[in-house]
């Protein structure tokens, strides 16, 4: 790795589509797909390119202002074989030392490369369109944390937060969490993509347990020591491997300057190297279902009997039935976990029934649900479009979308591993600059095309549904359907989180979708999410719009109301109270540092307290 730390890749180019790409899938055996191969025969009828049109394509990228393409050097995944150092789990962490004392020093290479902000997105100029509507359903009434220096945290995650992550103030998710989780409660939040649900769970819970560290922190192996069992306090839990290392990266941010070390643990990093980080010490563990069932089963590696935080994100997908049995015993913690003092946070965008079900199961009766706008919403600022493509046209039309777009980040979803093949190597052929990504790649090759589309170097990334789960890549200003998300593969939930890669934290994107007489089954709910969103309905949809004023049904299933729960705090803006936070750290009753905050904001909640009691049902 270029600088020297393993971790996300350097080299960001300043002009995207300028560089040529380091990796991507082309010319690579395709792997047959059989229940698939119908969907992609537009692709398959097509013929490749001959040599005399790729010269004229050339040229024609190079007039979209598309920059030149780089051939895939397969010799390097077989040179590098099982060097971690180029695996992006092996970001670099704070290393705490005993000499230390009190405060921890800042170390300004690992803070430059921490936050010198090659990945990082800043707060769009859009971020108001974003929905600030919180509905809270809870033991209590919750005083939201309106900003980050009243919201009773750790000094060094304050300052992690606004002076190292420059967090301009606490987004609506996040003002409610914080409360919730500081005062100790188990936790559902649902909000809509890119709003920033996953420092809504890291900094609470990080910020409790750093006040805690010298008590509670697990052994660390001291540099040529011996290795020390893993005994982590929070096991995150995320669906895909790509997102256990963007949560391990905001993690790793969050944690610089204390004892709190975090480990990623996901398949296809070596499992021995893997083994070698938890040896250091491990106190947060990021880690896929799979990889994590498996360290479970090696108890002089890992034990989970001091988990004290079991956060599951991307909660819904987790409850596909191929995971229920790890599911169940990553819930139960293990074995050996007989701590009663056990927090459980589940985070999504979309909510439907059976994480209900997850929640009753295993949460406290008194536990908040936390929602901010309609679950499963889409934001205004994705502009939705929906084109009708006929199965056989779809190649030409997406090669005519892209060269009449500008030339921008790009992530093409498409249905299948082998369509995701075809299209790559069509675009590729016609001189474009992508790179593509699913889960029949090796997982070097899966890290290589994620650094050559984020930093730029191959702009048109392709991927399989695998990528439409909580990515954060920056800029990313078009999302296109060449797939629309089939009902039985996710329908209307997957679509928006597909779409939700784009116009992210208050910035701007376009979401374009090919639609044909296959997609029918999802087209009244697509039609549904057009009109709230108030994007434009096509001709062709126009007989499912909803009667202009009349509710609209939604029936995906997410918005089911509770049964008795108490909807107390339907708030927006300017409303404070006494905080409540801060006020116990939950192990124990003493108080934290800084006695409770007062929110610095006046107003009343429009809840009524008498009514804060009714355990949610669902
Ligand atoms: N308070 C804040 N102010 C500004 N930026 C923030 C804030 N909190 C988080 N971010 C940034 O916002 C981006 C989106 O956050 P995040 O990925 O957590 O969204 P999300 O709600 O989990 O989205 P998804 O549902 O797609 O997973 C990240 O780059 C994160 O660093």
């Amino acid at each position: 790795m270029a600088d020297g730390w393993g971790a996300p890749a350097a080299g960001a180019v300043d002009e995207p589509w300028c560089a040529p790409s380091v990796a991507d899938s082309h010319d690579k055996p395709t792997p047959a797909d059989d229940s698939v191969n119908d969907m992609i025969s537009s692709a398959v009828a097509n013929p490749p390119l001959n040599d005399a049109n790729s010269e004229e394509y050339k040229l024609k990228a190079a007039e979209a202002g598309w920059g030149a393409k780089m051939p895939v050097d397969y010799e390097i995944y077989n040179q590098r074989g099982g060097d971690f150092a180029d695996y992006m789990g092996k970001g670099a962490v704070y290393e705490w030392s005993d000499d230390f004392g009190d405060v921890a020093p800042e170390l300004p290479e690992l803070e430059q490369h921490l936050f010198g902000g090659e990945f990082r997105i800043r707060r769009g100029g859009n971020y108001k369109a974003l929905e600030m509507q919180v509905n809270t359903e809870g033991p209590k009434a919750l005083a939201p944390a309106r900003t980050f220096p009243t919201a009773g945290l750790h000094p060094v995650m304050l300052d992690n937060v606004v002076n190292k992550c420059q967090y301009p103030e606490p987004t609506p998710i996040q003002q409610y969490t914080i409360p919730a989780v500081l005062q100790g409660n188990d936790v559902i939040a649902v909000a809509q993509t890119g709003s920033g649900k996953t420092a809504a769970y890291l900094i609470p819970v990080l910020s409790r347990l750093m006040g805690k560290a010298k008590k509670l922190c697990a052994p660390k192996a001291r540099p040529q020591g011996p290795g020390v069992r893993a005994e982590p306090l929070v096991v995150i839990v995320v669906p895909t491997r790509e997102l256990a290392i963007q949560v391990f990266d905001e993690t790793r941010r969050l944690c610089y300057r204390s004892m709190l070390r975090p480990v990623v643990a996901y398949g296809g990093l070596p499992l021995s190297q893997c083994l070698d980080e938890l040896a250091k010490g491990c106190d947060i563990l990021i880690a896929s279902p799979g990889r994590l069932c498996d360290l479970m089963e090696r108890p002089s590696a890992l034990t989970m009997s001091r988990i004290k935080y079991t956060i599951l994100d991307e909660a819904d997908e987790m409850l596909h039935t191929d995971w229920e049995e790890e599911l169940g015993k990553i819930m139960a913690g293990g074995d050996a976990n007989e701590d009663a003092d056990h927090t459980y946070l589940m985070f999504s965008a979309t909510f439907p029934a059976p994480l209900r079900k997850l929640a009753r199961e295993y949460m406290a009766v008194d536990h908040y649900l936390l929602r901010v706008g309609r679950a499963g919403s889409t934001h205004k600022n994705v502009q939705q479009n929906v084109i009708y493509v006929d199965r056989d046209r779809k190649r030409d039309a997406l090669f005519d979308l892209l060269y009449t777009s500008d030339p921008a980040r790009t992530l093409i979803f498409c249905n299948s591993k082998a369509a995701v093949d075809q299209v790559d190597d069509f675009l590729y052929n016609r001189h474009l600059p992508t790179t593509s990504i699913h889960s029949g790649r090796s997982q070097r090759e899966r890290e290589d095309s994620i650094r050559a589309f984020r930093s730029g170097k191959a702009p048109i990334l392709i991927a399989t549904g695998i990528s439409s789960r909580g990515w954060d890549v920056a800029n990313i200003a078009h999302v296109i359907n060449y797939d629309l998300p089939s009902a039985m593969h996710g329908g209307i939930n997957e679509y928006v989180h597909r779409i939700g890669r784009t116009a992210r934290m208050g910035h701007k994107g376009l979401a374009t979708s090919f639609y044909n007489d296959r997609d029918e089954e999802l087209a009244q709910a697509l039609v549904n999410v057009l009109a709230e969103s108030g994007s434009d309905i096509p001709e062709f949809l126009a007989h499912l719009q909803p009667e202009e004023g009349a509710a609209i049904a939604f029936d995906d299933d997410s918005e089911d109301e509770p049964e008795g729960g108490a909807v107390f705090g339907a708030v927006e803006g300017g409303d404070g109270t006494e905080a409540a936070v801060g006020e116990t750290d939950g192990f124990g009753g003493e108080s934290a540092w800084g006695a409770a905050a007062t929110v610095d904001d006046g107003g009343a909640f429009a809840a009524d307290a008498d009514n804060t009691a009714a355990a949610s049902a669902w």
